[in-house]
């Protein structure tokens, strides 16, 4: 590790200062978290941040830095080699380690916290208000789920989360006819048909052009000011500082900048993404 990111990695946390004057309630925590995929390589070291609802989370660094691997530890398709991660909810008195789940209780963690990609993973085949109402799944039994019963509730509900991105008119429509924009609105829908506390997004606009990476980020913003927590991957250090309340920098598997975008400089940026700063947009 050079010597700027060392200083850095030790001092990430200002943020916490600017959250005190912003009361908020949280969802996360994730205590000294590590992921090695394999002996000789850890891909996250000694992670350690706090989630509070309604805040809409950044993350930036560069290829192979470790982003992905950590949102995909968090919501439990990789497991975490240590560490904790502890669950808020209102259900719950104590806070729950979420790291070490395993079964039903995993899949009902998964629901927690809905995940989007930047492929989509949609079933192509299958139409939109079905591919939506896939998300409630995990909270249905395994005979229903088997033949894909879905109550009146649960239609009700994906048809207002369609309605609500526009995306009603398409509800009959096969997945796979769709533009990769509207493809990535239906996954939100199913996404946030489970009620999540935690929306995470892998480079959900890397795919995108203008337009569409627009609307996807504005609703990703809206789904945050209704009081889910978002964390979004992000190759665009102008859509951090354009939409995010917040941003972690992580560098080699270490958050080295946890603060408000505007805090962003120069120097943190070089860090960050070393000989690629000229290629950021
Ligand atoms: N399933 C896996 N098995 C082994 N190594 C992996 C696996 N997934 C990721 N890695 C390694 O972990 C490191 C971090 O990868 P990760 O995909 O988390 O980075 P990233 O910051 O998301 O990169 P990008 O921006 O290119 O998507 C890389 O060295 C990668 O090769």
């Amino acid at each position: 590790m050079n010597s700027a990111l060392a200083e850095l990695s030790e001092h990430p946390n200002s943020y916490q200062h600017h959250l005190n004057t912003v009361p908020k309630q949280k969802v996360l925590s994730v205590r000294n978290l590590r992921k090695s995929y394999n002996a000789h390589q850890t891909v996250l070291h000694d992670i350690s941040f706090d989630l509070h609802s309604g805040e809409m989370v950044g993350v930036i660094g560069r290829s192979g830095a470790g982003k992905s691997t950590l949102l995909h530890v968090l919501n439990g398709t990789h497991s975490a080699s240590a560490g904790e991660i502890l669950s808020f909810s209102d259900d719950e008195n104590e806070p729950r380690d979420v790291s070490r789940l395993k079964g039903r209780a995993l899949n009902q963690w998964r629901s927690q916290c809905g995940m989007i990609f930047q492929d989509f993973c949609l079933v192509p085949r299958l139409d939109v208000l079905t591919n939506v109402l896939l998300g409630r799944l995990s909270q249905t039994s395994t005979l229903k789920s088997l033949f894909k019963i879905f109550t009146d509730e649960d239609r009700a509900k994906a048809i207002a989360l369609l309605e609500w991105l526009n995306m009603l008119p398409h509800a009959l429509q096969r997945a796979e006819t769709l533009s990769g924009g509207q493809m990535q609105r239906v996954a939100i829908c199913r996404a946030l048909i489970q009620n999540p506390s935690l929306l995470l997004a892998d480079e959900p606009v890397a795919s995108l052009d203008p337009k569409n990476t627009q609307r996807i980020m504005d609703v990703l913003r809206e789904v945050s000011q209704q009081g889910i927590s978002v964390m979004v991957n992000l190759h665009s250090v102008e859509l951090v500082k354009e939409y995010c309340t917040r941003v972690i920098g992580v560098a080699q598997g270490r958050i080295i900048f946890d603060d408000h975008p505007s805090r962003l400089t120069q120097d943190v940026l070089h860090v960050l993404y070393g000989d690629e700063i000229s290629q950021l947009h």
